[in-house]
């Protein structure tokens, strides 16, 4: 059973993979002073090691938080996610533990249906090939094979944030939108929903994948649903590398099934800049490939620095979890005077009971409290007139089912 009862100067934030200094100028406006920015994504002893004191991580898409990884993080109260997903965590280990992930879902929304648009303009003129024909001294001066956007057939896999967002654009440019999505969506403009993925597929010029890694999407486009595709078209992958096969995506490109493609995310990236990138679509001449970028521009990355790091201000100093991707949402308003206490503990029968029981017995009387549960885990908000006494509070760590216990002011 983990307990926290600290002063900010002695909480610790780890951030790492070059998060924006946004977040640490957030952190130390809020009082926090122990934050670390690392630069690169860490694995294995390293990762463990630095984890060790550590109540506070930020990552991105590289570092992988696993069961076994979250073992070795005693102190983690929460992480930051400073992306959009969240495949890299996992999260119901951490909500086991009591830990919160909060993510930035909407940062760099933008940012990736602006590349995604771009991408389209540039594969439907062939201008990748003309481009590195013209690097390598040739001069492919042609009109073959090159088409305008306007009119043409966007079909969306995915119509979620980024979907949606790509959709508005790509209408504004003339195209058409077609989309596909496991849940029911409000068509946008005058976007269609595809019948479905088949559908979609037999009927746009350019697919753009839009879902999250989940275990239902993974290879979800492989050699069944590629051969599906109009001859000519063009795929588009900014979501995640296990969506898509690469070998029959090569082989399309080869064969002129598919007209070219873009793809930023692989089933296997490199770990740093130092690393090699290897893909069997190195070489092809129109498909683009950008190393994992989607979301990274300056708006993006600055947005979600401040907005990741709010959410992890706020859940520190006040317990409010609204927003955490795999934990209870509770938000209790702060009330003038009174003693905040947190409680997390399993999701089982009675742990309230015993904890106001305590309180009781303790002559400590309770001012408001809201409680939630997610899945196996309870989290309580308590604000008590009188501040928790140590041997209360021991009282507390020790009610079966707890997993961590703060007091926070
Ligand atoms: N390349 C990058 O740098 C980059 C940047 C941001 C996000 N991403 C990736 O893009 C993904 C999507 O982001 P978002 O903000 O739009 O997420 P979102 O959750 O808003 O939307 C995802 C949509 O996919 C739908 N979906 C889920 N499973 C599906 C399936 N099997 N078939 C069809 N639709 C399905 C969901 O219902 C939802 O509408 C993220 O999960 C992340 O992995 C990549
Ligand atoms: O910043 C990154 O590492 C990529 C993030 C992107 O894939 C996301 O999920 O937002």
């Amino acid at each position: 059973m983990a307990k926290t009862s600290l002063d900010k100067s002695k909480i610790k934030f780890l951030l790492l993979e070059g998060i924006h200094s946004s977040a640490v100028d957030a952190l130390h406006a809020a009082g926090y002073t122990q934050v670390e920015l690392l630069p690169g994504a860490l694995e294995g002893q390293e990762l463990r090691a630095r984890l060790a004191d550590a109540h506070f991580v930020g990552i991105r898409s590289r570092t992988q938080l696993t069961a076994e990884v979250l073992a070795h993080a005693p102190k983690l109260v929460a992480i930051g996610a400073f992306c959009i997903g969240t495949n890299q965590i996992d999260l119901a280990a951490a909500r086991a533990r009591g830990i919160a992930v909060f993510n930035a879902p909407y940062s760099n929304t933008r940012s990736v249906a602006e590349l995604v648009l771009a991408q389209s303009i540039l594969l439907l003129r062939g201008i990748p090939e003309k481009n590195a024909v013209a690097h390598r001294g040739g001069w492919l001066k042609s009109a073959e094979g090159a088409f305008e956007t306007r009119g043409k057939t966007l079909g969306i896999v995915g119509y979620g944030a980024i979907g949606s967002q790509l959709s508005v654009l790509a209408e504004s440019l003339g195209m058409q939108v077609l989309f596909h999505d496991v849940v029911a969506k409000l068509p946008l403009g005058n976007a269609r929903q595809a019948a479905s993925l088949q559908d979609l597929l037999a009927r746009a010029d350019v697919v753009s994948l839009h879902v999250p890694e989940l275990p239902s999407t993974q290879w979800m486009i492989g050699a069944a649903e590629i051969a599906a595709m109009k001859p000519g078209a063009i795929l588009i992958n900014a979501s995640r590398g296990t969506v898509v096969e690469i070998d029959p995506l090569a082989e399309a490109i080869r064969s002129k099934h598919l007209a070219g493609a873009a793809v930023d995310v692989f089933p296997k990236e490199p770990k740093s800049n130092k690393d090699e990138f290897v893909s069997p679509l190195r070489g092809l001449d129109n498909v683009i490939l950008t190393p994992h970028i989607g979301g990274s521009t300056m708006e993006a990355q600055a947005n979600i620095g401040i907005e990741v790091a709010a959410k992890l201000i706020r859940y520190s100093d006040n317990g409010t979890s609204t927003t955490a991707v795999n934990f209870p949402e509770v938000a209790l308003p702060a009330h003038e005077g009174k003693h905040r206490l947190l409680h997390v503990h399993q999701n089982v029968p009675g742990v309230l009971s015993q904890i106001n029981r305590i309180l009781s017995e303790n002559d400590i009387n309770i001012a408001a409290q809201y409680l939630q549960t997610r899945e196996d885990v309870g989290y309580v908000v308590i604000d008590l007139d009188a501040r928790s006494s140590d041997v209360a509070l021991e009282k507390l760590g020790q009610v079966p089912g707890t997993l961590r216990t703060r007091v926070l002011f």
